[in-house]
């Protein structure tokens, strides 16, 4: 059994962020997070690992040790990297080593200096050796490719793929790289809640107008394989893939919108 959010919402003083986030994460099924600045990304990444709570709805299955790579670099990191890696191992109850995956990561700062005199690279290679080196059963990055060099983002590209088979995988990341991992599931949050799989490029899209009465963060969450979506003045316009345009244009009459443009937008790049 797999990890399993319900329901999940979470709001920072009134506004809310997360609006009803329901979630498998399980070993053979990676899941990747994608999407704009400030869509919510992080903060779902967080009450997934349990770094921080939901204000409603329920995670469970967790594993008692969760690998985690937070967006930012975390408080603690002013501990010398070694000290920092074993306090990790023992916070996760591992007796691995947690130095091991350095080596492949290509790690070349220098293990007795402060985690946060070291360069932004090395920094990054600190957080992933503790997160995938400690055989927990969910581990959870927030953007792993990002400060790393080209071989050592290849050999991250390795370890994931060889972790997702046996561990419960969810990345945020906006590289495309995680999206290439076997059997990854890619959602987008559109409104607080996950919107379907992003198309593979070349996918055919339309683009429909819409005027809609109502909230139109609230139409979002009903209208079926939305992909993109722009507020104009009186207007509300989406794009879905085409095989969607007609399930669209229903579910939208239904909810009393009137349709003011349709038009296919051909491929994108
Ligand atoms: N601790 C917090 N207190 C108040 N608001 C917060 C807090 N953390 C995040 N937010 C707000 O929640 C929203 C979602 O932030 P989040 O960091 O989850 O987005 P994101 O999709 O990860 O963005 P990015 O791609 O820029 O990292 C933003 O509007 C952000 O300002």
């Amino acid at each position: 059994m797999g990890v399993r959010l319900a329901g999940v919402r979470k709001s920072y003083r009134r506004r809310e962020v997360l609006a009803g986030i329901d979630l498998e994460l399980a070993p053979g099924r990676p899941v990747v997070v994608v999407g704009g600045n400030g869509t919510g990304k992080s903060t779902l990444l967080r009450v997934a690992a349990g770094a921080s709570a939901a204000t409603a709805g329920s995670v469970t299955g967790r594993p008692g040790a969760v690998g985690f790579v937070p967006g930012r670099v975390p408080a603690s990191t002013r501990m010398p990297a070694r000290a920092y890696l074993w306090h990790m191992a023992a916070v996760h109850g591992t007796r691995h080593d947690p130095t091991a995956l350095l080596d492949d990561l290509g790690f070349s700062g220098d293990l007795d200096a402060p985690v946060a005199r070291l360069s932004t690279g090395n920094v990054q290679k600190i957080l992933l050796a503790q997160a995938l080196g400690c055989g927990a059963g969910l581990v959870v990055l927030d953007e792993p490719w990002s400060g790393l060099d080209a071989a050592a983002a290849a050999a991250l590209d390795r370890l994931l793929v060889e972790a997702a088979s046996t561990t419960a995988l969810l990345v945020a990341d906006h590289t495309g790289r995680a999206a290439a991992l076997p059997g990854a599931a890619v959602f987008r949050i559109v409104a607080g809640v996950l919107a379907e799989a992003v198309d593979l490029p070349g996918a055919v899209h339309t683009v429909v107008e819409l005027r809609c009465p109502g909230d139109p963060a609230e139409l979002l969450r009903v209208l079926p394989g939305v992909r993109e979506s722009w507020l104009g003045a009186g207007s509300l316009t989406v794009r879905v893939p085409v095989e969607r345009g007609d399930g669209l244009l229903a579910a939208a009459l239904a909810r009393g919108c009137s349709v003011l443009a349709v038009r296919r937008d051909g491929a994108r790049p």
